[in-house]
């Protein structure tokens, strides 16, 4: 049996003026999967992806979310149903970790014991301090911590699907690194269905199932971390050559692990 789709994007087309940002795009998310959007500067990745949850409106073409049309949704609904990750963390700098995090039960008028409690459990869940975060503000935290307050803060609502737009983007490499494989590791455990979007081909191949890639506004390839190495596609191998040379180089300067 096929899988349920999570979200699924029919023909869509948005232009600003004469640029036409995202072009005739058809794509299907299955529930449960992570697809990356991988592509370069102005390629459409935001604009694809805030279309979702109508931050953006189509001009033409259907978009389903979890098989409704996102028309027939209310925009303030569907945005508590689908979590967003904003790149700088989106926080608010005048509110503390926890009324950052708390916003939107808060918002649909969750009892204050209630929030509370989700908020330490959130907190806990992307593995914060709660003595030592809960009640900073946002400039008194490293970027990897804000990113975490951030999706927290998406996950707050409890969706089932989560859009980031290039969370990691701004950290150093190592944060990065432990922050992508503790969010795959937080999408396994609550069975969430992710888009995230990257600059990174390496960070995509990491961490996502699939992977989309954007240009001039069209979809130009999409599929598994293998299929895409198999496209014969100019763009699509030149975007797979900085991870080929990174584990070309790994494995010169490296020891094998493992090896007799
Ligand atoms: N509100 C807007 N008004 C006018 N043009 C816009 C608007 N939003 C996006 N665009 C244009 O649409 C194109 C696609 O933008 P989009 O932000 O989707 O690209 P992107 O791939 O996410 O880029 P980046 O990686 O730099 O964030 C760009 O040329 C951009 O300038």
């Amino acid at each position: 049996m096929p899988s349920k789709l999570a979200i699924s994007y029919r023909n869509v087309t948005r232009s600003f003026g004469t640029l036409t940002a995202v072009d005739d795009v058809s794509l299907d998310i299955a529930e449960g999967g992570f697809l990356a959007i991988v592509g370069g500067s102005g390629s459409g990745k935001t604009t694809l992806l805030r279309l979702a949850n109508r931050l953006i409106e189509a001009d033409r073409g259907t978009i389903t979310v979890e098989g409704a049309d996102v028309q027939s949704i209310d925009p303030v609904a569907l945005r508590r149903r689908i979590g967003y990750v904003f790149q700088s963390g989106g926080l608010f700098p005048h509110l503390s970790v926890a009324d950052n995090i708390g916003i939107t039960p808060k918002l649909l008028g969750t009892p204050a014991t209630e929030i509370a409690a989700r908020v330490d459990e959130l907190i806990e869940l992307v593995q914060l301090d709660r003595t030592a975060h809960r009640d900073r503000l946002p400039e008194a935290l490293s970027g990897g911590q804000r990113q975490r307050v951030g999706v927290a803060r998406a996950l707050a609502a409890k969706p089932r699907i989560v859009l980031m737009d290039e969370p990691f983007g701004a950290l150093d490499p190592l944060t990065r690194d432990a922050l992508g494989e503790d969010f795959r590791e937080l999408h396994r455990k609550l069975g969430l269905t992710t888009v995230m979007i990257t600059h990174d081909m390496t960070e995509a191949i990491l961490l996502a199932d699939r992977i989309a890639v954007m240009r001039g506004g069209k979809l130009l390839a999409q599929g598994t971390p293998a299929e895409l190495s198999a496209s014969s596609d100019a763009y699509v191998q030149d975007l797979l050559r900085t991870p080929r040379r990174q584990v070309e180089r790994l494995n010169a300067l490296l020891p094998q692990s493992g090896a007799a």
